[in-house]
């Protein structure tokens, strides 16, 4: 039965809140090289056929007659307009409407506050970097026209919008639709009516989709017969010295809809117990939604060339930039999803692919240390949460991660380059956790290390609280932070020979240390003398049990933990500050003052306010005054 017009009329519908805006950034783009736009509607034609070849696994009807995919770009100079069409799964109203009136894709949001903050010229770069699927063909059309018959449906419909507002949705006659599939009708503005030549549309179609799966046609004018420009032969089926590494590029910018050159490239073929093809990328710059919580992996699998699924998990979470596919005839075409994700064959294919990516990065840092450090710029903080949830790989990817030290200045380290040049004797490997390099290196706590020439790693990235916690060793040397426990520096010497090492404290020291405990006995766990400090004259220090105080406040700020446990306050018996201050005996009311106020210096230096403001205030006007007087 055909959709009668009475039953729907057209409708006009608003854009989402997000789409009106990324179609006013589209509209506005001064990015230069609009031809993205053709990669992203092929791209979605492609999808489209690939969907429907899956579905006809379980209805083999839905391909009728016509089993064979095709994307079909046709000129009409005259008319000003392309028109893009395949005869993939199409989409029924409903679909239209929730597919090309809101933004489905997680981090769309996010990239789009990018580009808003971006400068003009940066911000288009961004959109030409990472495309921004069907809204993009407003860079070059005025009015869209998309006319869609889901395969196997009745009615057709007709999705049509000039980008600034809103849309309607109208039904169609099926004699006006595609018999299956999906018909773009882009009408292009007067500076972009060169997407009407042969010339230029076969140069974009090869330079940009030359290895997309399904054969790409080009028909001349409406109506005019259809040539092949693009075979539709699946590039990860020939063999790595055919393919050149333009055609790779091709690919992979297909697959990942990222614009740039891919950092590295894993092709192979596994032979033997299970057989399949592998094609997999490590983007050259950070995708921008990789930091979203909802992000998934993005390999796909396929099964003798028939795309099923890209949610299979073909790799280890930590793994989620690599972007590609699996090609494997080992699992049956019509296994389900769910299915897939129990298989043993998967779980093989997934080990075996890991381990192929995982050596492809070793190797690169042996052979090409800028090439790798671009990726562990890129990707090194995801690779660095597989420490601790692959255990199985853990200390090649302990090897692997590359580190800022004391002693990197602005380079990175090994953990490899930190045991060859250890201090004779040092048992651990010692590390800091902070928010910032900067404020890392500014820390008291780094004092004492420093002076007696003792690499410290530096540790930024949120995931780093985590992993020190589950990776103790390395080459046999235990991680240690320097802000847990004690530091047990006596053993090492100082560089500095003219500053002597510190003699066993001053009873008069000692008395104030002792008085400071009992003072701070709410606030600290301890007070103690510190081997740690040089120029500063506190510190605080997580205790040996318990958490850390970096992974501490990140679990608190996460809500996973009430209240910290109480620190350690530790103390420089050589500071000047603190001998004169235990000098004055006579004074009680001026050492309260000041024990409290070095408590409220050592949380300052550690990124915190003091406990209570006003009481801190009030001790060190009431300190001042005593100094000026
Ligand atoms: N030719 C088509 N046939 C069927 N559905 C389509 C077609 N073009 C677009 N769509 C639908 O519109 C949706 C939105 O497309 P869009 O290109 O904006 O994003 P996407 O393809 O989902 O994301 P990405 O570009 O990152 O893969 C698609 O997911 C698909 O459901």
């Amino acid at each position: 039965m055909t959709t009668t017009t009475a039953e729907y009329p057209a409708e006009s519908h608003v854009f989402e809140a997000d789409v009106a805006r990324l179609l006013h950034m589209m509209v506005h783009s001064v990015y230069s090289d609009k031809d993205v736009f053709l990669r992203e509607l092929i791209s979605n034609a492609a999808d489209a056929c690939e969907k429907l070849r899956y579905e006809a696994i379980a209805t083999p009807a839905l391909l009728a007659s016509d089993a064979d995919s095709r994307i079909v770009l046709t000129l009409d100079e005259e008319g000003g307009r392309l028109l893009v069409e395949d005869n993939g799964i199409g989409m029924s109203r409903d679909e239209m409407i929730e597919a090309l009136g809101t933004i489905a894709r997680s981090g769309t949001r996010a990239f789009m506050e990018r580009i808003e903050a971006s400068k003009q010229g940066e911000g288009a770069q961004l959109i030409g970097q990472f495309g921004v699927g069907f809204y993009s063909c407003f860079m070059v059309a005025d009015r869209v026209d998309v006319v869609s018959r889901r395969a196997g449906a009745d009615s057709a419909w007709l999705w049509s919008s000039d980008g600034k507002g809103g849309y309607s949705v109208s039904p169609i006659d099926v004699s006006e639709a595609p018999v299956r599939g999906t018909r773009i009708t882009l009408h292009l503005m007067d500076d972009a009516k060169s997407y009407t030549s042969r010339w230029s549309i076969e140069r974009i179609v090869k330079e940009q989709s030359g290895h997309v799966p399904v054969p790409i046609k080009i028909a001349e004018k409406p109506g005019a017969e259809a040539t092949q420009l693009t075979d539709g032969t699946a590039l990860w089926t020939k063999s790595k010295n055919d393919i050149t590494s333009e055609e790779y590029t091709d690919f992979y910018r297909g697959v990942s809809g990222q614009y740039d050159e891919p950092a590295l490239t894993v092709h192979f073929r596994a032979e033997g117990r299970h057989e399949y093809s592998a094609l997999a990328f490590i983007p050259g710059s950070q995708p921008f939604d990789l930091f979203d919580p909802d992000r998934k992996g993005r390999m796909k699998l396929y099964v003798k060339r028939v795309f099923i699924t890209d949610e299979a998990e073909l790799l280890p979470r930590y793994l989620r930039f690599v972007r590609g596919l699996v090609d494997t005839a080992d699992l049956p075409l019509n296994v389900s999803r769910e299915m897939i994700q129990e298989s043993a064959i998967l779980t093989a294919i997934r080990k075996g692919v890991t381990n192929r990516i995982i050596t492809a990065i070793e190797k690169q840092a042996e052979s090409d240390k800028d090439a790798f450090l671009k990726i562990w710029e890129n990707f090194g903080s995801l690779i660095k949460e597989g420490i601790y949830e692959d255990f199985e790989r853990r200390s090649q990817l302990l090897s692997l991660s590359r580190f800022r030290t004391t002693a990197s200045a602005d380079d990175y380290r090994s953990l490899a380059d930190y045991v060859k040049d250890a201090k004779e004797g040092q048992q651990s490997i010692y590390y800091l956790v902070g928010g910032s390099l900067d404020q890392l290196k500014a820390s008291p706590q780094l004092e004492g290390f420093r002076a007696r020439g003792i690499e410290v790693l530096l540790l930024t990235d949120s995931v780093d609280s985590f992993w020190v916690t589950n990776a103790p060793e390395f080459e046999g040397k235990s991680l240690k932070s320097i802000t847990q426990g004690s530091a047990d520096l006596a053993q090492f010497k100082k560089q500095d020979q003219d500053k002597p090492e510190s003699e066993s404290a001053s009873a008069e020291v000692q008395a104030f240390l002792d008085y400071a405990k009992e003072k701070l006995a709410d606030e600290v766990s301890d007070v103690r003398a510190s081997d740690r400090l040089i120029e500063s004259a506190v510190c605080l220090v997580a205790s040996d049990q318990g958490y850390d105080r970096q992974l501490e406040k990140i679990l608190q700020g996460a809500g996973r933990l009430e209240s910290g446990a109480k620190p350690i306050l530790e103390i420089n018996m050589d500071h000047p500050v603190v001998k004169a201050i235990a000098a004055r005996a006579d004074a009680p009311s001026l050492r309260d003052d000041a024990a409290f106020l070095l408590l409220d210096q050592a949380r300052v230096l550690d990124g915190d306010k003091p406990a209570d403001p006003r009481a801190f205030a009030e001790r060190l006007a009431r300190l001042m005054e005593r100094a000026l007087q």
